[in-house]
């Protein structure tokens, strides 16, 4: 096991909020080393046209460690565009460090090492040419527990593009945003006040429209409604699917009934940092290649 003070969570602590939250619509973040200045081709790619099933993430023979510790081992994963892949398995399997792989959150733990390949658009994200901020613009990322900035609903939504020097017409993109997070009807008479003021499940939301304001392909999500109650849960989960015909929808969940209900694929993580199956979801949950995965779907362990 690592040294539990040696850790950062998946979850950020409070201190941490503002941080990931910047992290998460693609800001510089000033306590880590400079950054590489030159920006990924995320729109040109050849890889980038294509049809239904098109592949948008690929890694292949992905290995992370933490210090000694290692925490992902030989991931070989193709996940499609336009769809909800949900990645599941029993607590410390790697499902977070995974998905902190796709849009470089790791680079914010000094102790994790990443080996392989990590493809967004055919192009490896750990070549020195990409730039981690124009990155995390295409590849947008919402975690457990709700982090509105504590500034007005209008200025959440428009933070990433200010900080990526986006232009447009903010008003017109944080209407959509909103709408897009299903949010704007409860919020248009009062977007001067405050995202701290909003339910949790209003907050959530809100951080879903922090996170495709700026127009990403991808939605990295870390476990979104667990945090939520039932009925805040269930919007978040029609949004995660209507959310699907226009983005890549990648989430972590524990809760495999949810990932049976909006998922597309399912990846199966089991402990030692294995890709044990990835597969339809229907396959997975129905007939299963591999006994562990069967055992761990039914309950067994985990
Ligand atoms: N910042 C870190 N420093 C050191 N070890 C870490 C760090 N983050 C994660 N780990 C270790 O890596 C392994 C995988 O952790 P990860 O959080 O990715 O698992 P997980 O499947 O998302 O777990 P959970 O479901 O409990 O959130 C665990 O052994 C964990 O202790």
């Amino acid at each position: 096991m690592s040294d539990p003070d040696s850790r950062t969570d998946s979850q950020p602590t409070e201190g941490e909020n503002e941080r990931l939250a910047s992290s998460d619509v693609g800001a510089s973040d000033p306590t880590t080393e400079p950054l590489v200045d030159s920006s990924i081709d995320v729109d040109g790619s050849a890889a980038s046209s294509g049809g239904e099933n098109r592949t948008v993430i690929e890694s292949k023979d992905l290995d992370v460690f933490y210090g000694d510790e290692q925490a992902l081992r030989s991931i070989d994963i193709e996940i499609p565009a336009e769809q909800v892949t949900a990645i599941i398995g029993p607590s410390g399997c790697g499902k977070s460090t995974f998905l902190r792989c796709i849009n470089r959150m790791n680079d914010l733990v000094d102790a994790a090492r990443i080996e392989g390949e990590l493809r967004f658009e055919g192009k490896n994200v750990y070549d020195d040419d990409v730039d981690p901020v124009a990155l995390r613009r295409k590849i947008g990322m919402v975690f457990q527990h709700p982090n509105p900035f504590p500034k007005s609903i209008y200025d959440n939504v428009t933070y990433g593009l200010e900080v990526q020097g986006i232009d447009g017409d903010y008003d017109e993109i944080v209407e959509k945003a909103l709408r897009r997070a299903a949010l704007w009807d409860e919020v248009k008479g009062q977007l001067d006040s405050s995202g701290l003021d909003l339910s949790g499940g209003q907050q959530q939301r809100l951080c879903i429209a922090r996170a495709i304001a700026p127009d990403p392909e991808v939605i990295l999500m870390d476990e979104p409604a667990s945090a939520l109650d039932p009925v805040a849960t269930s919007k978040i989960e029609d949004l995660i699917e209507d959310l699907a015909e226009e983005y890549t929808v990648i989430i972590v969940t524990h809760n495999m009934q949810q990932a049976a209900r909006i998922s597309d694929k399912t990846a199966v993580f089991l402990t030692g940092g294995e890709l044990v199956e990835y597969d339809d979801t229907s396959k997975i949950f129905e007939n299963p290649e591999h006994d562990r995965v069967e055992d761990y779907i039914t309950g067994k362990f985990g």
